[in-house]
């Protein structure tokens, strides 16, 4: 076999390793899960050993039980779950377990970020300060963990820790950067302005590189510990989310991505940083070199299943759970659901709105609920779709990738409430290719990123919206519209009173 790269997929549930060679063919695939940690309503953590531990059984696993050698992978990179605090004393060693994207504990931070600076906060960062975001982590700790701040020498992103164990090199990639609204987004340094007014020292933030920057070889402890070997080059890597986007070839604004991971998101490419969305959706530097893009994020799209299944059916498989949503039919007889069980981001920066099932009637099955399940994830998305239509976008093709693109019944229902078309990747692993193609750019295979998506990206099947349906889904996302308003009140009540017994 001749020369492969291993994009690795640093996701919230698990971590995916795929092995790909030089025509884009994922020749190998190995994935390993970890846990969420959620102490307190609203808090969500998990420890970075966990990450380095499940990234060396995948690669390990990867090497035993495919015909992959440790001597083909020429170079590798990351893709990573953003925004996530990792931060580290003098030693390197983590001080804290990494408070992750999906954590809303920092509101009053938030509050107190929006009346110091106002709108020059989007103006530098391009981003409203949002709980998810690492810059209010920083201050979270900063003012409740005094002797962990004093203490913390740097910081880094999930992946970054990664590349960190796997290299002994400290780096951020500018594209992770900007999600943590310390970047000043348009001279791509850390802004001294924002550190200057906050008593945060510049010296906290990692050296900044750009996604395909070799950072080093495999060190001899980590070439000990999974089996690669020290001639392995390792590169920067991205966001997942810029990852992801390519992965799946969006390289004009005519396609947006839709991921159903953990998290959902509807993105956007942006040729420059002019737009304004007035901080509703997020604003990232791409892994393209001097390019942008836009999206806006459901905190928990596949999150929503993951919970729907966990709670009400732990034997079975995600591929039965939701393939019984075929039982149920259109609007799942009327039952609908607003995935915001963890608080929301996009278009609601929202971390007290909570979830609801609203029509429940004595006659419906889990058939139902598993089918409202899946279509409120997705008028969650048609939300972040209609906010781009606003602002004068045109999908012709929406690229679906994540655990989600795994399912037809679910890429269906996407076209359909769409009103476009969609396709997925024939391999659904967006962010671990774009990460392999970050790689094989990187070495040198391709001139660009661009050039390389002509070889590595594969299309799969296209669905298209069936008239009948998307009527349906019209009516049905009109009544989905009006429950963040009717149900905010309810749902941030209950939230107060759980915190208060
Ligand atoms: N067979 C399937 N059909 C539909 N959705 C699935 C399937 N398997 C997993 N999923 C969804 O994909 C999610 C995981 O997606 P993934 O992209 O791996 O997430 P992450 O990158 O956050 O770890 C699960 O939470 C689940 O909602
Ligand atoms: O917070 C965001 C993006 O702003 C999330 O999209 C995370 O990047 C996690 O991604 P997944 O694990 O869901 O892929």
């Amino acid at each position: 076999m001749s020369a492969v790269v291993l994009g690795i997929d640093l996701g919230t549930s698990a971590v995916k390793v795929s092995a790909i060679d030089k025509q884009g063919n994922v020749v190998a695939q190995a994935s390993a899960k970890y846990a969420l940690q959620q102490p307190h309503p609203g808090y969500s953590e998990q420890d970075p050993e966990d990450w380095v531990t499940q990234t060396t059984q995948a690669i390990r696993e990867l090497l035993q039980q495919s015909e992959v050698t440790a001597d083909q992978i020429e170079g590798l990179s990351y893709s990573g779950q953003m925004h996530g605090l990792v931060l580290l004393d003098d030693a390197a060693n983590v001080l804290r377990p990494a408070i992750l994207w999906n954590d809303t504990r920092t509101t009053p931070q938030c509050r107190k970020l929006e009346s110091q600076f106002g709108d020059d906060f989007i103006k530098i960062t391009g981003n409203r300060p949002l709980e998810g975001f690492t810059l209010p982590k920083l201050l979270w700790v900063k003012e409740n963990e005094p002797n962990i701040w004093k203490r913390a020498r740097t910081f880094l992103l999930p992946k970054d820790y990664l590349r960190y164990r796997m290299t002994g090199k400290l780096a951020m990639d500018r594209s992770d950067a900007t999600g943590t609204v310390l970047l000043d987004i348009t001279t791509s340094q850390w802004s001294e302005t924002l550190c200057n007014q906050l008593d945060i020292p510049l010296t906290l933030c990692p050296p900044l590189i750009e996604s395909t920057t070799y950072v080093g070889h495999i060190n001899q402890t980590y070439a000990q510990l999974s089996g690669l070997s020290v001639n392995t080059k390792v590169f920067g890597g991205a966001a997942d989310n810029a990852a992801g986007a390519v992965g799946a070839g969006i390289l004009s604004s005519d396609k947006a991505l839709v991921s159903i991971g953990t998290s959902g998101v509807v993105l956007k490419y942006e040729d420059n940083a002019q737009t304004d969305y007035r901080g509703v959706l997020q604003y990232e530097r791409h892994a393209f070199p001097g390019k942008y893009y836009s999206m806006g994020v459901t905190l928990a799209a596949g999150y929503s299943l993951n919970w729907f299944k966990q709670t009400f059916a732990p034997d079975e498989d995600f591929g039965t759970v939701v393939a019984s949503a075929e039982q149920s039919t259109i609007g799942a007889n009327g039952l609908l659901f607003a995935p915001y069980i963890v608080g929301e981001r996009a278009p609601y920066a929202d971390a007290t709105i909570r979830g609801s099932f609203i029509g429940v009637d004595g006659s419906h099955q889990r058939a139902d609920f598993v089918r409202a399940v899946l279509e409120g994830i997705i008028f969650s998305f048609e939300d972040l779709i209609k906010l781009y239509q606003h602002n004068g976008a045109e999908f012709k093709t929406i690229v679906s990738i994540g655990g989600g693109a795994k399912s037809a019944l679910w890429l269906q229902i996407q076209a359909d409430i769409f009103n476009c078309k969609v396709v997925s990747l024939k391999n659904e692993q967006g962010p671990g290719m774009g990460a392999a193609m970050i790689a094989a750019t990187g070495l040198g295979w391709f001139k660009t990123l661009a050039d390389c998506a002509q070889t590595f990206v594969h299309y799969g099947k296209a669905y298209y919206p069936v008239t009948a349906h998307v009527a349906q889904y019209q009516e049905m996302y009109r009544l989905y519209q009006q429950i963040y308003v009717q149900t905010q009140p309810i749902t941030a009540g209950l939230l107060e009173q759980r915190k208060q017994h």
